[in-house]
């Protein structure tokens, strides 16, 4: 946020410093004449302005309107833009909306490197076994929680054997129950562990309410990954999570009966609607060995889960009677071992971006530099020519600071732009 804001002045006071004072003051100056309708004080105070970059007469305000409703947003871009118009010198203006960061949150979910969600269509088919057998068998080499946020069916604490009350740290926050294993542990949050059973009946705006909290607050002590154990379905609590958790991605756990994997196939299809990527899919009581002959048997043969889903195969877990054993981190199922690391190298990689080798990544400079860099590039291309940009907020914007190089209109570029993680933005544009 704009920490140093400067002094409050009124339009009276700008007279002859109007034209003569530098663009930047003066740009600041009209921007001080915007106010944020809701918080009823001007633009600087209700720290909406990030950072304001002056290159020549083009201005760039860079703001953080994304958490306004949607009118007010606008409302308030088009009076910062018709203020920065009107300022002598300057040529061009545009306002870049900050996009709100989910891992701005210094505690709750923001406090872990990824976060990996297992998910199934239908319950009943196994996907607590494999959220606790997976969360214990990462425990085993790196520091993991586990949230249950089945608040309407919490069975993590069952499955692992823990019990609460959940304590509460200085400040208030929830703290995690700890699972303890011999060589690992693993942080446990579930409704489950709460005294009170008034979670169960949490419906609609109440669940989400809870629910949100317990995102955001919840004190782990944790921070490398992060396993959500979702409720079967895609319900208004698997909608929460998409909204309020920046998921690295998702393993859906399915048994391989046909009708199951179509309820598989629409509750994949609304991870990757929702640019959630699949890390692939569970196969679970795919098979079972007779423990009194030995012989393996199919339990649903037909047809193969990876094609039915387009997505890969992670584990072919049989039905097993070990497997409905209290998983301990660090100790479990050869099945979530292997498993547990295919999930961390498809999670480490599912935001790789295939970006080519000319792409201008604009990610992490300082707003003073963004611009020059894309001035550099694009002035550079002949036409025709592909420019690919690379940034960590919304780049819709740049179409137009492009527009300006090209001596064009915003129309005449082909431009499209796409949000290809929470955190990075690509911008493809064709020099006219
Ligand atoms: N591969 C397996 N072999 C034997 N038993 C299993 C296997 N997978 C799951 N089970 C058993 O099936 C039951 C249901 O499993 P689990 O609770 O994991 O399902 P779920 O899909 O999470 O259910 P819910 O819909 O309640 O969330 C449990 O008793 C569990 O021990």
């Amino acid at each position: 946020m704009h920490d140093d804001h400067p002094e409050q002045t009124t339009r009276d006071e700008s007279t002859d410093s109007s034209v003569t004072a530098p663009l930047r003051e003066r740009v600041e100056r009209a921007l001080r004449n915007v106010r944020d309708p809701d918080a009823g004080v001007d633009v600087f105070e209700a720290g909406l302005v990030d950072s304001i970059t002056v290159d020549d007469g083009s201005v760039t305000v860079s703001a953080s309107v994304a958490e306004l409703d949607e009118r007010t947003a606008s409302g308030v871009t088009e009076a910062m833009l018709r203020g920065v118009r009107q300022v002598p010198g300057v040529d061009s203006a545009t306002v870049e909306p900050v996009a709100p960061a989910a891992d701005d949150l210094s505690g709750g979910v923001g406090a872990f490197d990824s976060v990996v969600a297992v998910a199934s269509a239908k319950g009943g088919v196994g996907k607590s076994t494999v959220a606790t057998g997976l969360a214990c068998a990462l425990a085993g080499d790196r520091s993991v929680g586990l949230f249950d946020a089945d608040i309407h069916g919490p069975n993590v604490p069952g499955l692992l054997g823990v019990e609460g009350p959940v304590h509460s740290a200085d400040d208030g926050s929830p703290l995690p129950v700890t699972c303890a294993g011999p060589d690992a542990d693993l942080d446990v949050m579930s409704v489950g562990l709460m005294e009170s059973g008034a979670p169960l009946a949490w419906r609609g705006a109440m669940a989400h309410d809870a629910l949100t909290e317990l995102y955001e607050e919840t004190a782990w002590t944790a921070d490398d990954t992060l396993v959500v154990d979702l409720p079967p379905g895609t319900g208004d609590v698997v909608l929460t999570t998409l909204q309020e958790v920046a998921v690295d991605g998702v393993v859906v756990v399915t048994t391989p009966f046909p009708s199951a994997l179509e309820d598989t196939a629409r509750s994949v299809e609304l991870f990757r609607d929702n640019g959630v990527p699949v890390l692939g899919v569970v196969v679970n009581m795919a098979g079972f060995t007779c423990p009194s002959c030995g012989d393996s048997h199919e339990l649903f043969p037909g047809e193969d889960p990876a094609d039915r889903l387009d997505a890969p195969v992670l584990a072919e877990v049989p039905f097993s009677t070990d497997l409905q054993e209290t998983p301990v981190p660090g100790a479990v199922a050869t099945e979530f071992e292997s498993l547990a690391s295919d999930v961390a190298a498809a999670a480490a990689g599912a935001w790789d971006l295939d970006l080519p080798a000319d792409a201008v990544d604009i990610r992490g400079d300082p707003p003073e530099r963004r611009r020059a860099r894309v001035r550099e590039a694009f002035s550079a291309l002949d036409p025709g020519e592909q420019f690919t940009l690379v940034s960590d907020r919304d780049p819709s914007p740049v179409r137009e600071f492009l527009a300006s190089l090209a001596e064009t209109d915003s129309a005449a570029i082909e431009a499209s732009v796409s949000r290809e993680t929470p955190d990075d933005w690509l911008l493809t544009a064709t020099h006219p």
